[in-house]
Protein backbone atom coordinates (compact mmCIF):
# COMPACT_ATOMS: atom_id res chain seq x y z
CA UNK A 1 0.00 0.00 0.00
CA UNK A 2 1.41 3.37 -0.86
CA UNK A 3 1.79 5.98 1.88
CA UNK A 4 -1.15 8.23 0.94
CA UNK A 5 -3.20 5.02 1.14
CA UNK A 6 -1.51 3.96 4.32
CA UNK A 7 -2.48 6.92 5.93
CA UNK A 8 -6.22 6.89 5.04
CA UNK A 9 -6.15 3.71 6.52
CA UNK A 10 -4.69 4.84 9.53
CA UNK A 11 -7.13 7.35 10.12
CA UNK A 12 -10.10 5.59 9.51
CA UNK A 13 -8.83 3.17 12.45
CA UNK A 14 -8.24 5.84 14.72
CA UNK A 15 -11.99 7.91 13.87
CA UNK A 16 -13.60 3.85 14.38
CA UNK A 17 -12.48 4.23 17.68
CA UNK A 18 -14.97 7.46 18.63
CA UNK A 19 -17.70 4.20 17.52
CA UNK A 20 -19.65 2.43 20.35
CA UNK A 21 -21.85 -0.47 21.02
CA UNK A 22 -25.73 0.78 20.12
CA UNK A 23 -24.29 4.32 17.80
CA UNK A 24 -25.71 5.54 14.54
CA UNK A 25 -23.29 6.35 12.34
CA UNK A 26 -22.56 8.47 9.42
CA UNK A 27 -20.75 7.10 6.38
CA UNK A 28 -18.53 8.96 4.71
CA UNK A 29 -17.94 8.66 0.30
CA UNK A 30 -14.67 8.93 -1.24
CA UNK A 31 -11.43 7.02 -1.63
CA UNK A 32 -10.52 7.97 2.34
CA UNK A 33 -13.93 6.94 3.66
CA UNK A 34 -13.72 4.00 1.93
CA UNK A 35 -11.40 2.82 5.05
CA UNK A 36 -13.94 3.71 7.57
CA UNK A 37 -16.58 1.70 6.12
CA UNK A 38 -14.43 -1.63 6.05
CA UNK A 39 -13.60 -0.78 9.79
CA UNK A 40 -17.32 0.00 10.51
CA UNK A 41 -18.32 -3.16 8.91
CA UNK A 42 -15.46 -5.14 11.06
CA UNK A 43 -17.04 -4.08 14.33
CA UNK A 44 -20.21 -4.90 12.80
CA UNK A 45 -18.54 -8.44 12.45
CA UNK A 46 -17.24 -8.59 15.80
CA UNK A 47 -20.95 -8.04 17.06
CA UNK A 48 -21.66 -4.40 17.32
CA UNK A 49 -24.84 -2.98 17.08
CA UNK A 50 -24.98 -0.43 14.43
CA UNK A 51 -27.30 1.41 12.22
CA UNK A 52 -25.73 3.86 9.52
CA UNK A 53 -26.87 6.26 6.85
CA UNK A 54 -24.68 6.44 3.64
CA UNK A 55 -23.54 10.09 2.10
CA UNK A 56 -23.77 8.80 -1.56
CA UNK A 57 -25.30 6.26 -3.87
CA UNK A 58 -21.63 4.74 -3.96
CA UNK A 59 -21.87 4.22 -0.19
CA UNK A 60 -24.74 2.89 0.01
CA UNK A 61 -23.63 0.36 -2.64
CA UNK A 62 -20.71 -0.67 -0.59
CA UNK A 63 -22.72 -0.72 3.02
CA UNK A 64 -24.67 -3.44 1.26
CA UNK A 65 -21.90 -5.37 -0.53
CA UNK A 66 -20.30 -5.73 3.03
CA UNK A 67 -23.80 -6.08 4.96
CA UNK A 68 -23.83 -2.90 7.10
CA UNK A 69 -27.48 -1.86 8.16
CA UNK A 70 -28.88 1.05 7.24
CA UNK A 71 -31.73 3.51 8.24
CA UNK A 72 -33.33 6.24 6.25
CA UNK A 73 -32.33 9.62 7.88
CA UNK A 74 -36.05 11.04 8.07
CA UNK A 75 -36.46 8.38 10.52
CA UNK A 76 -33.94 10.01 12.83
CA UNK A 77 -33.46 13.14 14.00
CA UNK A 78 -29.56 13.27 14.38
CA UNK A 79 -26.49 11.18 14.07
CA UNK A 80 -24.20 9.69 16.67
CA UNK A 81 -20.61 10.39 14.30
CA UNK A 82 -19.98 10.87 10.82
CA UNK A 83 -16.15 9.89 9.59
CA UNK A 84 -15.81 11.14 6.29
CA UNK A 85 -12.87 12.67 3.80
CA UNK A 86 -12.04 16.36 3.01
CA UNK A 87 -10.13 17.47 -0.44
CA UNK A 88 -8.71 20.40 1.99
CA UNK A 89 -9.01 21.69 4.86
CA UNK A 90 -7.42 24.29 7.54
CA UNK A 91 -7.07 23.86 11.55
CA UNK A 92 -9.89 25.76 12.00
CA UNK A 93 -11.33 22.95 10.52
CA UNK A 94 -12.58 25.01 7.36
CA UNK A 95 -13.23 22.35 4.38
CA UNK A 96 -13.47 22.02 0.98
CA UNK A 97 -15.42 18.50 0.10
CA UNK A 98 -17.15 17.20 -3.00
CA UNK A 99 -14.19 16.29 -5.41
CA UNK A 100 -16.30 12.73 -5.59
CA UNK A 101 -19.41 14.29 -6.15
CA UNK A 102 -20.92 13.69 -3.03
CA UNK A 103 -21.13 16.99 -1.20
CA UNK A 104 -24.88 17.75 -0.83
CA UNK A 105 -25.92 14.10 1.24
CA UNK A 106 -22.54 15.22 2.91
CA UNK A 107 -23.53 18.50 4.11
CA UNK A 108 -26.97 17.06 5.16
CA UNK A 109 -25.55 14.08 7.35
CA UNK A 110 -23.29 16.61 8.59
CA UNK A 111 -25.21 19.09 9.91
CA UNK A 112 -27.62 16.78 11.88
CA UNK A 113 -24.31 14.86 13.10
CA UNK A 114 -23.11 15.18 16.74
CA UNK A 115 -19.50 14.56 15.80
CA UNK A 116 -18.12 14.81 12.55
CA UNK A 117 -14.86 13.66 12.06
CA UNK A 118 -12.41 14.31 8.97
CA UNK A 119 -10.12 11.77 8.32
CA UNK A 120 -7.48 12.77 5.35
CA UNK A 121 -3.99 11.69 4.72
CA UNK A 122 -1.28 14.69 4.79
CA UNK A 123 -2.06 16.21 1.42
CA UNK A 124 -5.32 17.56 2.06
CA UNK A 125 -4.00 20.54 4.97
CA UNK A 126 -3.76 23.89 4.20
CA UNK A 127 -3.22 27.39 5.00
CA UNK A 128 -5.76 28.78 3.02
CA UNK A 129 -8.48 26.75 1.53
CA UNK A 130 -9.12 27.55 -2.17
CA UNK A 131 -6.02 25.53 -4.56
CA UNK A 132 -8.98 23.12 -4.96
CA UNK A 133 -11.83 24.36 -6.68
CA UNK A 134 -14.65 24.64 -5.28
CA UNK A 135 -17.71 22.48 -6.18
CA UNK A 136 -20.97 24.10 -6.18
CA UNK A 137 -24.30 21.36 -7.25
CA UNK A 138 -26.70 23.41 -8.89
CA UNK A 139 -29.90 22.69 -10.99
CA UNK A 140 -29.64 21.86 -14.73
CA UNK A 141 -31.65 24.79 -15.79
CA UNK A 142 -29.69 27.16 -13.66
CA UNK A 143 -26.41 26.15 -14.59
CA UNK A 144 -25.31 28.73 -16.74
CA UNK A 145 -26.91 31.48 -14.71
CA UNK A 146 -24.90 30.48 -11.94
CA UNK A 147 -21.74 30.68 -14.05
CA UNK A 148 -22.68 33.88 -15.01
CA UNK A 149 -23.13 35.06 -11.22
CA UNK A 150 -19.43 33.87 -10.05
CA UNK A 151 -16.87 36.27 -11.83
CA UNK A 152 -18.85 39.02 -9.05
CA UNK A 153 -17.93 36.92 -6.67
CA UNK A 154 -14.37 36.61 -7.52
CA UNK A 155 -15.02 32.81 -9.37
CA UNK A 156 -14.32 31.39 -12.34
CA UNK A 157 -16.48 27.70 -12.85
CA UNK A 158 -16.34 24.90 -14.99
CA UNK A 159 -18.74 22.57 -15.46
CA UNK A 160 -17.65 18.93 -14.22
CA UNK A 161 -17.71 16.66 -16.91
CA UNK A 162 -17.00 12.60 -16.91
CA UNK A 163 -15.92 11.17 -19.93
CA UNK A 164 -16.90 14.05 -22.14
CA UNK A 165 -19.93 13.97 -20.93
CA UNK A 166 -21.76 16.53 -18.25
CA UNK A 167 -21.22 15.01 -14.53
CA UNK A 168 -24.62 14.31 -12.86
CA UNK A 169 -25.18 13.56 -8.67
CA UNK A 170 -26.97 11.50 -6.89
CA UNK A 171 -29.85 13.92 -7.21
CA UNK A 172 -29.91 14.47 -10.81
CA UNK A 173 -27.87 18.10 -10.90
CA UNK A 174 -24.81 19.29 -12.12
CA UNK A 175 -21.49 19.78 -10.35
CA UNK A 176 -19.50 23.51 -11.74
CA UNK A 177 -15.91 23.73 -10.19
CA UNK A 178 -15.17 27.18 -9.61
CA UNK A 179 -11.75 28.82 -9.17
CA UNK A 180 -11.78 31.77 -6.74
CA UNK A 181 -8.12 31.37 -6.09
CA UNK A 182 -7.24 31.20 -2.34
CA UNK A 183 -10.07 31.93 0.00
CA UNK A 184 -9.41 34.88 2.42
CA UNK A 185 -13.23 34.42 3.67
CA UNK A 186 -14.33 31.42 3.39
CA UNK A 187 -17.69 32.02 5.54
CA UNK A 188 -18.59 35.38 3.39
CA UNK A 189 -18.14 33.00 0.54
CA UNK A 190 -20.26 30.20 2.04
CA UNK A 191 -22.68 33.08 2.06
CA UNK A 192 -22.48 34.42 -1.15
CA UNK A 193 -22.65 31.19 -2.62
CA UNK A 194 -26.22 30.00 -0.70
CA UNK A 195 -27.85 33.25 -2.04
CA UNK A 196 -27.84 32.57 -5.56
CA UNK A 197 -30.88 31.19 -6.68
CA UNK A 198 -30.24 27.55 -8.53
CA UNK A 199 -27.49 26.60 -6.18
CA UNK A 200 -28.71 23.73 -4.22
CA UNK A 201 -25.44 23.71 -1.94
CA UNK A 202 -21.49 23.59 -2.27
CA UNK A 203 -18.28 22.01 -1.20
CA UNK A 204 -17.47 24.67 1.22
CA UNK A 205 -18.31 23.15 5.07
CA UNK A 206 -17.93 26.06 7.27
CA UNK A 207 -18.72 25.13 11.28
CA UNK A 208 -19.47 21.43 10.61
CA UNK A 209 -16.31 19.40 11.35
CA UNK A 210 -15.94 18.67 14.97
CA UNK A 211 -12.37 16.62 14.58
CA UNK A 212 -9.88 16.81 11.73
CA UNK A 213 -7.67 13.41 12.01
CA UNK A 214 -4.70 13.27 9.79
CA UNK A 215 -1.69 10.92 9.31
CA UNK A 216 1.83 12.45 8.79
CA UNK A 217 5.06 10.66 9.20
CA UNK A 218 3.28 7.69 10.80
CA UNK A 219 1.31 9.54 13.39
CA UNK A 220 -2.06 10.91 14.13
CA UNK A 221 -2.41 14.34 14.41
CA UNK A 222 -5.90 15.65 15.77
CA UNK A 223 -7.36 19.01 15.10
CA UNK A 224 -10.73 19.70 17.01
CA UNK A 225 -12.82 22.67 17.40
O1 LIG B 1 -17.55 14.08 -2.80
C1 LIG B 1 -16.67 13.47 -2.20
C2 LIG B 1 -16.27 13.73 -0.82
O2 LIG B 1 -16.47 15.03 -0.37
C3 LIG B 1 -14.93 13.17 -0.41
O3 LIG B 1 -14.97 12.99 0.96
C4 LIG B 1 -13.75 14.06 -0.77
O4 LIG B 1 -13.77 14.35 -2.15
C5 LIG B 1 -12.42 13.41 -0.40
O5 LIG B 1 -12.27 12.25 -1.15
P1 LIG B 1 -11.00 11.31 -1.00
O6 LIG B 1 -11.04 10.73 0.35
O7 LIG B 1 -11.20 10.29 -2.10
O8 LIG B 1 -9.79 12.17 -1.25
Amino acid sequence: MDTANNEKKMAALEAVKEIKDGMTVGLGTGSTAYYAIHAVAELIGQGMNLKTVPTSEQTKQMSIELGIPMVDINSIDSLDVTIDGADEFTQNLELIKGGGGALLREKIVASITKKQIIITDSSKMVHQLGKFKVPIEVIPMACSYVMRQLPAIGGIGLVRKKKDKDYITDQGNLIIDADFGLIEHPAVLDEQLNKIVGVVEHGLFIGLAHKVIMIKDGEAITFSA
